[in-house]
C-alpha cells in the first residue's frame, strides 16, 4: 500500500524570512487558496506573537472555507525561567485557534547553554512545558514539534539531540519534525539520523523533515529523510526562505511523485497545477523567476541546442527526465546561433509557419548571422515570425516608416526637468499621419507617437501595451561605435511577446523594437479576425490586401 506523505508548506512563514519577501495579509490568504487547492495538507500561515499581520491571518484564514488544507499556526518554546501559561507566545498560539500548533525548540546543546543561555535540564523542561500547555488548550490542536538545528545537534552530542525530541513526544507531540536549520547536512547524515530517530520513537509520533538548502541539498536530504521514515516534509514553495532558501516543495513533490512509487500525496489531477503554483507565488512574492528551476521553471524543457531539438522531436524523453505536461509545465524550442534545422522547423511548427526546407535552411543561415551580429531571438519570437515571414516574401507591412525624430526638451535651472519628445511620420494605405507625443523616455515617446499615428486606423491596438524593455550593448570594447540590443516585451489580454532591435543608436534600435511589437499585434489581430488563415502551413497564408512596401528590418528576401 502507498506511503502517506503529509505536505507542510511555510511558505508564509519560513519563506517570508527570505531577504526582499514581504506577504501583505491579503497576499498571505490568496496563497493559502492556492495551496489548498493543490492540495496541501498543512499550511504554516504565520507566526502570531510576532507582528499583528500574522495574528489578523489566523482570524481571517478561519473564513476561507478551505477544501483539504488545515492552517498551523508558528511560535517558539516558552522563555526561560517562566511559567507557559504566563509566556506571551505561547498564549498568541493558543488564541490564533488554529487545528495545528508548531512549536520549535532547541535540539543542540550549544543553542541550549551558549544562545538560550539555560542548563541542559531547563532546555528539556521548556520543550516539554510548552508541548503539554499547547496540547491541553481547549481546541485540541494536533502538536507539531519542530527540532531546531537536529541534525546539527545530533553530531555533536546524539543523547542530548533524542532527548530533546523524546521529551516533546512523552509530552504529547503529534509529530516530531527534525530540521536541518543550518542547511548544512549532507544525505548520509540525514538518511542515518533519521533511520534512528524512527527506530526510538513510538509508531503512534509521525516522524517530520524540515531542511534548508546552504550546501544545496536541500531536496537530496528531503528525499533521504523520507526515504528512511520521515512522513511529513515542510518545504516552501520555489524554494523561498531565509539565506538559500528553504526545500523547494515543488520539486519534492514532483520527485514523490513521479521518480518513486508508493508514496500517496497529491489527490489525481492536481500535480499538473504544480508550476500554475510556482509562478502565482512568484507573481505574489514579487519575484522574478528562476529559469532553470527544476520541473517548474520556464527553462526546465527549453531546449537550444540543434542536436537535442533534433533528438526531443523524435523521441521526447531522449532529452527529457519527465513529460513537462505532468507538471503543468511546457516544452520550449529556443532559436538562436546554436541551432539546427530542427529549432528552426519546431519553431515554424509552432507558428504554424511554412516548413519548405530551403525556407528553414534560409532562416537558419539569417539567424546564424544576425545572432553573430549582436541579435538574439530567444527572448524575441515575435520578431523571429515576422522575419521568417519577410524571408519567406510574405511579409506586408500594415505601415509604412517614412521618419522618426527625438528630442530632449527642457530648460535649465531650478526644478529642470526634461521631457523626450518623438515625431513619426507614418503611411498607412494612402494616408500620411505626422504625430508628435511627450514621454518619460524615448522609447515612452515614440510608443506614444506611433500610437496616436496607428490607432485612428488600427483600433485594436489600444489593448496593446509594453510591459518591459532592456537594453544591452553588445560590444562595449568599441567604445562610442558599440551596438546595442533592444528586446521590448509587450502584452494584449492574452499573450506576451517579445521583440528586438539592433543599432548602434540606442533609440533606433528601440524604434526597430516596437515597429515589430505594433506589426505582430497586427498580424495576431488578422489571423484573429480571418484576414489570412491560421492553417498549418504557411504556404496558405493568403497575401494580405495590398499594402506599402517594408520599410524595415533590412533582410533580403
Ligand atoms: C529556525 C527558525 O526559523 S525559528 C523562527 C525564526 N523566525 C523569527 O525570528 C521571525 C519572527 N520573530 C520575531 O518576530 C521576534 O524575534 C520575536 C517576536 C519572536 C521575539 O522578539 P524579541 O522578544 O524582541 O526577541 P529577539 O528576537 O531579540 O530574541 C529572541 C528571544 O527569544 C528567545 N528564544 C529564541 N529561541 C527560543 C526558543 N526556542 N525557546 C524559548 N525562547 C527562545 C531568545 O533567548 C531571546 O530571548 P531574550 O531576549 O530573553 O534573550
Ligand atoms: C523551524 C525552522 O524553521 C528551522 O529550524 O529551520
Amino acid at each position: 500500500m502507498a506511503r502517506r506523505i503529509t505536505l507542510y508548506d511555510t511558505t508564509l512563514r519560513d519563506g517570508s524570512q527570505g531577504e526582499g519577501i514581504n506577504f501583505s495579509l491579503q497576499d498571505k490568504l490568496l496563497v493559502t487558496r492556492r495551496l489548498d487547492e493543490l492540495g496541501i495538507d498543512l499550511i504554516e500561515g504565520g507566526y502570531p506573537l510576532s507582528n499583528p499581520k500574522d495574528a489578523e491571518y489566523f482570524r481571517a484564514a478561519r473564513e476561507l472555507d478551505l477544501k483539504h488544507a488545515r492552517i498551523a499556526a508558528f511560535g517558539m518554546t516558552r522563555r526561560k525561567g517562566i511559567d507557559p501559561s504566563r509566556d506571551v507566545g505561547l498564549r498568541a498560539l493558543v488564541e490564533a485557534l488554529t487545528p495545528v500548533v508548531t512549536v520549535v525548540g532547541k535540539s543542540w546543546d550549544l543553542h541550549a547553554t551558549e544562545v538560550l543561555e539555560v542548563s541542559l535540564e531547563e532546555n528539556l523542561a521548556m520543550i516539554a512545558d510548552s508541548v503539554a500547555f499547547l496540547k491541553a488548550a481547549a481546541h485540541r490542536p494536533e502538536l507539531v514539534y519542530d527540532a531546531e538545528h537536529f541534525f546539527d545537534g545530533y553530531r555533536h552530542n546524539p543523547d542530548y539531540a533524542l532527548r530533546t525530541i523524546h521529551a516533546a513526544a512523552e509530552a504529547g507531540a503529534n509529530w516530531i519534525v527534525l530540521c536541518d536549520t543550518n542547511g548544512g547536512a549532507l544525505p548520509e547524515q540525514v538518511a542515518r539520523a533519521v533511520a534512528a530517530v524512527r527506530a526510538a520513537l513510538p509508531a503512534t509520533v509521525g516522524l517530520g523533515i524540515h531542511t534548508h538548502n546552504d550546501g544545496d541539498l536541500a531536496v537530496a536530504n528531503t528525499l533521504a529523510a523520507v526515504l528512511n521514515g520521515a512522513d511529513q516534509v515542510q518545504g516552501t514553495i520555489n524554494g523561498i526562505g531565509e539565506r538559500c532558501g528553504n526545500v523547494d516543495l515543488c520539486s519534492v513533490i514532483a520527485n514523490l511523485a513521479l521518480k518513486y512509487d508508493g508514496f500517496d500525496l497529491l489527490q489525481p489531477g492536481r500535480l499538473a497545477k504544480l508550476t500554475e503554483v510556482s509562478r502565482y507565488v512568484y507573481e505574489i512574492a514579487n519575484l522574478n523567476l528562476r529559469n532553470g528551476q527544476a520541473f517548474v521553471g520556464p527553462s526546465a524543457f527549453a531546449h537550444k541546442g540543434g542536436m537535442h531539438v533534433h533528438g526531443v522531436r523524435k523521441v521526447a524523453s531522449s532529452y527529457e527526465h519527465i513529460n513537462p505536461e505532468l507538471v503543468g509545465n511546457e516544452r520550449r524550442v529556443l532559436v538562436s546561433e546554436l541551432s539546427g534545422k530542427s529549432n528552426i522547423a519546431e519553431k515554424m511548427k509552432e507558428y504554424r509557419l511554412d516548413s519548405d526546407p530551403a525556407l528553414m535552411a534560409k532562416v537558419l543561415d539569417t539567424v546564424q548571422d544576425l545572432e553573430n551580429q549582436g541579435w538574439q531571438f530567444e527572448a524575441a519570437e515575435a520578431s523571429f515570425v515576422l522575419l521568417v515571414e519577410k524571408l519567406a516574401g510574405r511579409f506586408r507591412p500594415h505601415f509604412e516608416c517614412l521618419s522618426y525624430r527625438v528630442a530632449v526638451v527642457g530648460e535649465r535651472g531650478a526644478g529642470f526637468a526634461p521631457v523626450t519628445e518623438a515625431t513619426v511620420k507614418v503611411k498607412v494605405g494612402e494616408v500620411v499621419e505626422f504625430t508628435v507625443s511627450e514621454g518619460d523616455g524615448p522609447v515612452n515617446a515614440l510608443d506614444s507617437a506611433l500610437r496616436k499615428a496607428l490607432e485612428p486606423h488600427f483600433p485594436v491596438l489600444a489593448e496593446m501595451r509594453l510591459v518591459d524593455f532592456k537594453v544591452r550593448v553588445i560590444n562595449e570594447r568599441a567604445a562610442t561605435a558599440a551596438r546595442v540590443r533592444v528586446v521590448i516585451e509587450s502584452r494584449d489580454h492574452d499573450a506576451l511577446w517579445g521583440t528586438i532591435g539592433v543599432s548602434e543608436n540606442m533609440i533606433d534600435a528601440s524604434w526597430q523594437a516596437l515597429v515589430d511589437a505594433f506589426e505582430h499585434k497586427l498580424a495576431k489581430e488578422d489571423r484573429r479576425s480571418g484576414l489570412v488563415s491560421a492553417s498549418t502551413s504557411t504556404s496558405t497564408l493568403a497575401p494580405l490586401p495590398a499594402r506599402p512596401a517594408a520599410a524595415s528590418p533590412a533582410v533580403s528576401t
